[in-house]
């Protein structure tokens, strides 16, 4: 690879942080991660595209439901909920202990619950930056697509609530930390790991596409590792229910589908999209579509060139060449065949699904952790600045589902 080029990847993944990388919604305070962007305003983007109103139609281009998809919405479906609707629980009943992670409305803490044994991870969000940003009708969709699943490779809420300033998500607390954070660390990962992961994700996806569910922001930053090293998407900020297309622009630079883009409406094939880049980026390292700044990524999409590395598996190349279709009635996960088509790729032909599906596969990496309190696979963060909190809640008619 020239030398130019390899000094550009560089930079950029080195600039990818939230001060630079931000035009407007949700961040990510960690350096080299680039964070989501949500657009619910109409609004020009960089002069680029305009952003609709969210809106559903009849989609042509949405392939049926596979019969594996068929038995397994129905498998799943039968699975009772474990989100709890009539929690009488407050933020009074758990100890908030280490923050996690941080994002744009608030953080995620480590959580103990008082009396009991168990820890949790607890997203809190607070109302008024919510608000500003326009974000309350994703956060509400977050809680709702979230208190609806229940799936190994997903991960669970189990109770949400409130306060005049603050919004709560009780979760299970996934040990292992972000995947972006193993990857980084191993610099890219072999082909049998990629494989591994990219397996329990093509489930996770076959899965919430059979509910109904549109992701929208697959990345490394939001995949985390259980305790056992297998994968739990997390951050269902910009995940929706589409019966046919959707408009709003949502999702992180690098991953955006060509029709997210273009302002085309898109459903769900922009999660094959993701996917393609997804495993592009765990293989090598980087995303395959680069640039110093937003329009540049935006015209490589576009143009649909990307560079593979020499050391690529030509199998792995050639699934995600099939995913990184610009026209979404031609690429793969969004055909006839739906999710099939992917699992039967031949990268993915010998991937034990059952065994995956009932975690009997060891992972790759298993996280190392001293004990289920073990927060050593996240990043330290000073603790939270004490803030005289405003009184009585302009907002609770928005979250009244909390
Ligand atoms: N259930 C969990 N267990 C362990 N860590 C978690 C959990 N949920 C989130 N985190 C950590 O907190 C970080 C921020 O979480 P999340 O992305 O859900 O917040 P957010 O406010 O939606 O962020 P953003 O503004 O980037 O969308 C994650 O990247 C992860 O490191």
């Amino acid at each position: 690879m020239p030398f130019h080029l390899i000094s550009s990847i560089v930079s950029s993944l080195l600039r990818r942080t939230p001060e630079q990388q931000r035009i407007e919604g949700p961040k990510s305070s960690r350096p080299q991660s680039s964070p989501s962007l949500g657009f619910s305003s109409t609004a020009t983007v960089h002069g680029l595209w305009v952003k609709k109103e969210d809106g559903d139609t009849h989609n042509p281009d949405q392939g049926p439901l596979s019969q594996h998809q068929l038995e397994l919405k129905q498998h799943w479906h039968n699975q009772p909920p474990v989100f709890q609707s009539e929690s009488s629980v407050g933020v009074d009943d758990y100890d908030l202990l280490e923050t996690l992670g941080t994002g744009t409305f608030g953080r995620v803490y480590l959580a103990k619950e008082k009396g009991g044994r168990r820890f949790y991870a607890i997203k809190v969000l607070k109302k008024a930056e919510i608000v500003r940003l326009k974000q309350v009708e994703h956060i509400n969709s977050e809680r709702q697509v979230l208190s609806e699943v229940n799936f190994p490779f997903v991960v669970q809420l189990y109770s949400t609530f409130q306060d005049d300033v603050h919004l709560y998500m009780v979760q299970e607390y996934v040990i292992g930390g972000e995947l972006f954070r193993h990857l980084r660390r191993a610099g890219r990962f072999t082909n049998d790991m990629t494989k591994f992961y990219t397996a329990e994700i093509v489930l996770a996806i076959e899965y919430l596409h059979s509910k109904g569910i549109v992701y929208r922001d697959l990345k490394p930053e939001n995949l985390l590792l259980d305790s056992q090293g297998h994968i739990k998407i997390t951050d269902f900020g910009f995940a929706k229910k589409v019966q046919g297309r959707t408009w709003t622009l949502c999702g992180t630079p690098e991953y955006l589908a060509p029709e997210i883009i273009q302002s085309k409406g898109h459903s769900r094939a922009v999660d094959w999209w993701s996917l393609g880049i997804l495993i592009f980026e765990m293989l090598a390292g980087h995303p395959p579509f680069y640039d110093d700044n937003h329009f540049g990524i935006y015209e490589r999409i576009l143009s649909g060139k990307a560079q593979y590395p020499s050391y690529m598996d030509s199998a792995a190349k050639d699934l995600i060449k099939r995913l990184l279709i610009g026209d979404r009635n031609r690429r793969l996960g969004n055909l006839a065949g739906g999710a099939e088509d992917v699992k039967r790729h031949k990268w993915l032909r010998h991937t034990d699904w059952h065994g995956l599906l009932n975690k009997t596969v060891r992972a790759p990496l298993i996280p190392s952790h001293a004990n289920e309190c073990d927060t050593s696979n996240f990043e330290k963060y000073p603790a939270e600045q004490p803030e005289d909190l405003p009184k009585g809640d302009p907002f609770s008619h928005l979250f009244t589902d909390f």
